[in-house]
């Protein structure tokens, strides 16, 4: 499929979204192109529980264009052909899926957007996972406002942090539209400069990275960290402390 008006893409003057190509075919300078990586996630994503029932998704930059699925769709479906790509400056649809024009842009567009002006980056995944799901209704996340963890080696999977640091990510209020969250997502972006997710309560994750691949580890990583988390106050177990037997926490202690 080429642009709505045959001509190349406004990042690169090429076609992006080409419905002939295998799904595991190379793109451009070592990178998957993105309408393959929006399908295969979507996938590999339904198969771990988050992105069931058509909700969750992920979005894909590269340069100025921005793909996107479809809105209330089952995202393990999605073709090559149902992608949307937007402009990333003015949001404006340069290319939708002329197949099925009843199909209208995600949901989450806004908040995928967020991610990519305010933090510059190349992929945001929005999941409706149980583990993140279950954290944001803990007591010590519902009071603060954020979840907080130590001590895990899959911290050590978030970009700049390591094991002996505190991971916190905010948490915010869901709200009766998707679109709407964009305004408190932002706000929690600028508060929290160093967290790569937001959590809303009752709803899910948006997490994001500078490319696909960053922004799929970041996610995994919290996942695992979240399900800990539970799974940690489940057993009595303090995931906000560091172990007592932490000789470089409890150093000047010794
Ligand atoms: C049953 S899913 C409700 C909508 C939602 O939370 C979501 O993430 C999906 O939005 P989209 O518009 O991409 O279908
Ligand atoms: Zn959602």
């Amino acid at each position: 499929m080429e642009l709505a008006n045959g001509a190349g893409c406004c990042c690169c003057d090429d076609r992006h979204v080409d419905t002939e190509r295998p799904l595991d075919r190379m793109y451009e300078e070592g990178h998957e192109d993105p309408v393959s990586v929006i399908t295969g996630l979507c996938r590999q994503f339904y198969q771990l529980g988050w992105v069931t029932g058509t909700g969750g998704g992920i979005s894909v930059r590269q340069g100025r264009c921005v793909y996107m699925a479809p809105s209330g769709v089952q995202k393990e479906r999605i073709r090559r052909q149902d992608i949307f790509v937007l402009d990333l400056e003015t949001g404006e649809i340069l290319q939708r899926p002329v197949s099925t024009p009843s199909l209208r842009v995600s949901q989450c567009c806004p908040l995928f957007y967020n991610a990519f002006r305010l933090r510059d980056a190349g992929a945001c995944i929005h999941t409706h996972s149980p583990a993140a799901v279950m954290v944001t209704l803990l007591p010590r996340t519902q009071a603060d406002a954020e979840f907080r963890i130590t001590h895990l080696e899959m911290i050590k999977g978030i970009p700049l942090h390591g094991y002996h640091d505190t991971l916190v990510i905010p948490v915010i209020d869901n709200t009766a539209h998707e679109e709407e969250l964009a305004g408190d997502m932002a706000k929690a972006m600028q508060r929290y400069p160093k967290s790569p997710a937001v959590l809303v309560r009752r709803h899910g994750l948006y997490a994001w990275g500078r490319d696909d691949v960053e922004a799929k580890t970041v996610t995994e990583c919290l996942d695992y960290l979240f399900d800990m988390a539970v799974r940690m106050q489940h057993a009595g177990i303090d995931y906000t402390e560091p172990p007592v037997d932490c000789r470089q926490c409890y150093a000047s202690d010794v």
